[in-house]
Parts: C-alpha cells; sequence; structure tokens
C-alpha cells in the first residue's frame, strides 16, 4: 500500500484510560483522508487533547490502533513524528534562543541541515520576519504563538495538527494565519484544527467530529451537520405592532421590538408551515419573513443536547 491510499489518520477503537482510572477515550473509531481540512470539536474535557498527545506519541494508549499514513504511533514512533506536526497550546523553549535559531534547532530534530529557505519562508508568511534575531523571551504572546506555529511546520509535515491555534490571538493575525494554513492544507496537506471557536471550525472545515465523553458522537460533512440542526430563527416583520401572538406563538419567541418579532423554531415540534399559518392569524400584515439557517453552534448544542 502507498502512503496515497492509506488514510492520514486512522484510528479504531482507541481508547485511554489514565492512572487516576478516568477515561478519556472510550473506543473511537475515525479516519481522517490525506488532505482534508478536518475539525475535531467537543466540549472541554471531552478527549480532544489526549487523542492528539496518543497521534503526537506524547501520551501512551490503552488500546486500540492508531496510525498516521499506516504507521503506528508507537512502534513507527520516528516515522509518524516527521509526518505529524503539532501546534501545542503552550511553548516549551530556552528563552535565550533568537526565533531563528530556534527554528534551525528544530530543523535539526528531523534532520534538515539545510533548510534556510523554508524557515526564511515561514517567517515571513507568519510575520515573524522582523523578529528573525529577536530573543523568544522578548516576544509578545501573539508572537510565540506564531513561532509555535512555525515550529509545527518547519518539517513541512504532511499532517498538521492545530490545537487551539487562535486562542487569546487577535482577529488580524487570525486572518493571516488562516490564509496560510488554507494555501498549506490547498497543496494536498491534512489540517487537523481544535477550536473553541465554532464560527472558525464551520468557515475552515470540510468535515467536523465532535466528541463527548471520549466518545465521538457526531462526524459528517460540514454541510450535513448544519442541515441536521432543526433549529431555525425566524424574523417577522410585520406593518404595525401584531399585538397578542397567542400561547403557541408566544412560546417560540425570542425577541420583540416595535414592528418585528423573533421566533426560535424547532422544525421537527413546529414545522413551519403550521407557524406561518398561526402568522397570517395575526391582525397585522407580514412585510418581511428572514429565515436564517442554522449555525454550527446551533447543531453543536443540539447534538450535545441529544447525547445528554
Ligand atoms: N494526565 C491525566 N491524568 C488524569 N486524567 C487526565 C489526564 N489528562 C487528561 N485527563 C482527563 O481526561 C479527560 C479528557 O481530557 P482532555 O484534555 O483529553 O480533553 P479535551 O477535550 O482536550 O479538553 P480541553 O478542551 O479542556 O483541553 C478529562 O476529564 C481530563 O480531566
Amino acid at each position: 500500500m502507498t502512503m496515497t491510499d492509506c488514510p492520514a489518520i486512522h484510528i479504531q477503537g482507541l481508547r485511554k484510560a489514565y492512572q487516576s482510572g478516568h477515561l478519556a477515550l472510550a473506543g473511537v473509531d475515525l479516519d481522517i483522508h490525506a488532505g482534508e481540512f478536518f475539525g475535531l470539536l467537543g466540549p472541554n474535557g471531552a478527549g480532544k487533547s489526549s487523542l492528539i498527545n496518543i497521534l503526537a506519541g506524547v501520551v501512551r494508549r490503552s488500546s486500540g490502533v492508531a496510525e498516521i499514513f499506516g504507521f503506528d504511533v508507537e512502534r513507527d514512533f520516528r516515522r509518524t513524528r516527521q509526518l505529524l506536526g503539532v501546534v501545542p497550546q503552550e511553548l516549551a523553549y530556552d528563552p535565550f534562543f533568537t526565533v531563528r535559531e530556534f527554528l534551525h534547532m528544530q530543523s535539526g530534530y528531523f534532520g534538515l541541515r539545510h533548510n534556510d529557505n523554508w524557515i526564511d519562508e515561514l517567517m515571513a508568511e507568519l510575520d515573524l520576519a522582523d523578529k528573525a534575531n529577536a530573543n523568544l523571551r522578548n516576544l509578545s504572546g501573539g508572537m510565540k504563538r506564531r513561532v509555535l506555529i512555525a515550529q509545527a511546520l518547519v518539517h513541512r509535515p504532511p499532517v498538521v495538527v492545530l490545537d487551539e491555534p487562535t486562542a487569546g490571538v487577535d482577529v488580524e493575525l487570525r486572518q493571516g494565519l488562516w490564509q496560510f494554513i488554507r494555501r498549506y492544507n490547498a497543496e494536498g496537506r491534512t489540517v487537523i484544527l481544535t477550536t473553541h471557536y465554532l464560527e472558525e471550525a464551520e468557515e475552515l472545515c470540510e468535515r467536523i467530529a465532535i466528541l463527548q465523553q471520549g466518545k465521538i458522537v457526531a462526524l459528517d460533512r460540514k454541510e450535513n451537520l448544519l442541515s441536521a440542526a432543526s433549529w431555525r430563527i425566524l424574523k417577522v416583520t410585520f406593518d404595525h405592532d401584531p399585538g397578542e401572538l397567542g400561547p403557541a406563538l408566544e412560546d417560540l419567541l425570542t425577541g420583540a421590538s416595535e414592528n418585528i418579532r423573533v421566533f426560535r423554531i424547532d422544525a421537527q415540534r413546529n414545522p413551519l408551515g403550521a407557524v406561518l399559518a398561526q402568522l397570517q392569524q395575526l391582525p397585522a400584515q407580514i412585510l418581511d419573513l428572514h429565515l436564517q439557517e442554522p449555525r454550527l453552534e446551533d447543531a453543536f448544542t443540539d447534538i450535545l443536547g441529544r447525547m445528554r
């Protein structure tokens, strides 16, 4: 089998019980295809970091399969380490190195001696070029985060894991970062993103898995997750104040101002047609209707809610 026939990540029956006895991963099955932009979401403590740390070879699994392009993350550690770049949440570094020295040293870990062109490109792309000779300890939080990203990509890994890469990062840097990562992905590489910013996952990821209590509770293309969300927000503009709505509509009401009423509708329980019929019974005329598409946040809340 060649590398391109294999999924980038192959996980089967993966379990992790910590010594405390806590079961962080309770049997996870997951294939991530080469070239995907994949989102790994879940509430705090769901097991995302455990899964990533197992892939990175930092945490030992209790049982199950974890492979990167067909190579086992423990038995073929040296190989999988080359194939994977992980952008961690925290920077572990010697503060006396300059940015350039640090990236050189990281290249050395991967046996790359002539990596200057790529290091220059990375620093330029991540807006670090004018900090190349600055000591790491003198960098701002945002700058350190860019160094972390450069560090993870220094060996041009075909699979990159971004673990909460934009937590506490300003909007401008986020945009630049995403442009760069999108391009990295467009060149055929696999990107796995964990984030608390659901809008970010919604914008970037093609497929999304939702982990909860160590299990995958949803795994699908983003569009399918969104269309499965049963909530819709309906904004209705009347020609004048519609007055009393009646108990059925009152129940769905989430906002009101002058001639506008906003309803939150669960399409499964309240068929849209029935809601519209009730609205037409009101003494005011409907001037405008706006149905808002569900957002990933709605789908996420829906899915987690159903599992409880
Ligand atoms: N070293 C450890 N020893 C014992 N329990 C741990 C350890 N690391 C994680 N856990 C527990 O395992 C569960 C999953 O944690 P994990 O960090 O993988 O979740 P997460 O989805 O990454 O959460 P977060 O988004 O908060 O980082 C949590 O209940 C956590 O307390």
